[in-house]
């Protein structure tokens, strides 16, 4: 049993969820992979910062409401911490604090100069009108100001928020500051510092990985056939970039449920059904399955790109799929991971296969700081370049050990944020 010295120690942290027990667990899978010194792995177990606001706001109807928010900064030690804001209903400190442990070895992965944050205001972004979400994001925005900047933290779209949202970010900011900081943020509109091809970047990226892990596996990728859960901005685009690579999308879904049809579906129409509607929600063409349906049909590629804990101990067994790709963030559980290694089904895993959204990120932010903007192609082709190189590190390790992926992912990205903490002096 532990000391009461111990217990004081390792008192239950406000973070502690299954989320971001989920987030540890697969860190300590890959420490002994790594090499680092105990203490440093001790350091990364916990976040630098979390920070939680409550955002009162005056709603259309004019009743006041309390949204609480929150944004945790896993690891300064390369950088400026960088990573999403989402609006959700499940927004908690423990779901920021996970993505933001992930966002650090994401980073790091793809030697993004950067560490990891997160955050969120936990409301339901889909029974607010624009002018209510606008509010919410302003004053969540000034609850951030004593933490956030283009030095310290940067944010960025993350589910259900987008280029608008962050241009609301980045003017509440500017006018604190008395003149424009572009730099503040990443993923806003091309009009105020914007980067071309964010938008796309993150599905663009996981189709990359896709390609890259066809090559390597001896398959062709426009003989695949594909099911994409999540229609957002990472799934949609995944999908739409399946197709222009000339495989197979046979089933997608998003909140309102999923759509199958086994001879291919129509996705630039979806798209822009979606757009119109706010989601698939009354489109007629093909057969309506629920989401744990579509996750258990027969296809060689299943793009999960909605959000966490999609694929558990209870459906693992269940897929049909021949490869995941994680579009989303910790879509797979740590019993599922087990279940599909035993199964034989490879995961590309979230913090390399969505990493395409923070890389074009890091060019926007690159190309605000300078005030020099670069070109649509010219960013594809570093983006691409950088995948790749992460894929390449991945596949290495992880055949050179037999670890997972995901493992292998892990243990490149924690190795550098150690190599960083001792080089810094900070540790051991
Ligand atoms: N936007 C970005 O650049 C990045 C996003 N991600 C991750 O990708 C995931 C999706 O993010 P976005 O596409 O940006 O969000 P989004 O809000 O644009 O889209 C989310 C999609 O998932 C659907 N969805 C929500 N719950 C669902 C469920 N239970 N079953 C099926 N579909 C469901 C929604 O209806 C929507 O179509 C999240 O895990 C996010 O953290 C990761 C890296 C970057
Ligand atoms: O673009 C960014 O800075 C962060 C994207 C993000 O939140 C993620 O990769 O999960």
């Amino acid at each position: 049993m532990a000391s009461t010295r111990e217990a004081e120690l390792h008192a239950p942290l406000e973070w502690d969820t299954p989320l971001y027990r989920t987030a540890v667990a697969q860190f300590d899978q890959a420490v002994p992979h790594a090499g680092i010194h105990p203490d440093i792995a001790e350091r990364l177990r916990y976040p630098e910062r979390a920070f939680i606001v409550s955002c009162p706001v005056r709603l259309d109807d004019g009743r006041r409401v309390v949204f609480p928010g929150y944004r945790v900064q896993h690891s300064s030690v390369l950088g400026p911490t960088k990573g999403g804001v989402r609006y959700d209903a499940e927004v908690s400190l423990g779901e920021c604090a996970a993505l933001a442990v992930w966002m650090t070895w994401k980073c790091a992965l793809l030697r993004l100069p950067y560490g990891g944050a997160k955050g969120g205001v936990r409301c339901n972004p889909r029974a607010m009108s624009q002018a209510e979400l606008e509010r919410v994001t302003r004053r969540y925005t000034s609850e951030l100001l004593p933490i956030i900047g283009p030095q310290e933290d940067i944010p960025a779209p993350d589910m259900a928020t987008n280029e608008q949202t962050m241009a609301w970010m980045m003017d509440t900011y500017s006018m604190q500051r008395g003149f424009a900081v572009p730099e503040v943020v990443t993923g806003k509109p091309i009009s105020i510092g914007g980067s071309v091809f964010r938008h796309e970047a993150t599905g663009a990226g996981v189709v990359m990985t896709i390609a890259r892990a066809c090559e390597r596996l001896d398959w062709k990728l426009s003989e695949q056939r594909c099911v994409v859960q999540g229609f957002g901005n990472v799934g949609g685009i995944a999908a739409q970039e399946l197709v222009d690579r000339g495989a197979t999308v046979i089933a997608v879904s998003d909140v309102s449920g999923g759509v199958y049809d086994p001879a291919g579906l129509d996705i630039p129409s979806m798209s822009a059904y979606a757009k119109e509607h706010g989601s698939l929600e009354g489109w007629a063409t093909g057969s309506r399955v629920s989401n744990e349906e579509l996750l258990e049909l027969e296809c060689d590629i299943l793009v999960l790109a909605a959000r966490e804990d999609q694929v558990t101990s209870a459906n693992a067994h269940l897929l049909q799929c021949k490869l995941i790709a994680e579009g989303a963030n910790g879509p797979t559980s740590l019993e599922a991971d087990a279940i599909l290694r035993e199964r034989g089904i490879p995961i590309l895993p979230d913090i390399l296969t969505n990493a395409g959204g923070v890389t074009v990120s890091y060019f926007e932010w690159v190309q605000d700081l300078g005030r020099l903007f670069w070109g649509r192609d010219e960013i594809r082709a570093k983006l691409a370049e950088k995948m790749n190189d992460a894929f390449d590190r991945v596949w290495e390790i992880s055949h050179e050990r037999d670890i997972p992926m995901r493992t292998a992912a892990l243990v490149t990205g924690i190795r550098d944020v150690g190599a960083a903490l001792e080089a810094r002096g900070l540790y051991p």
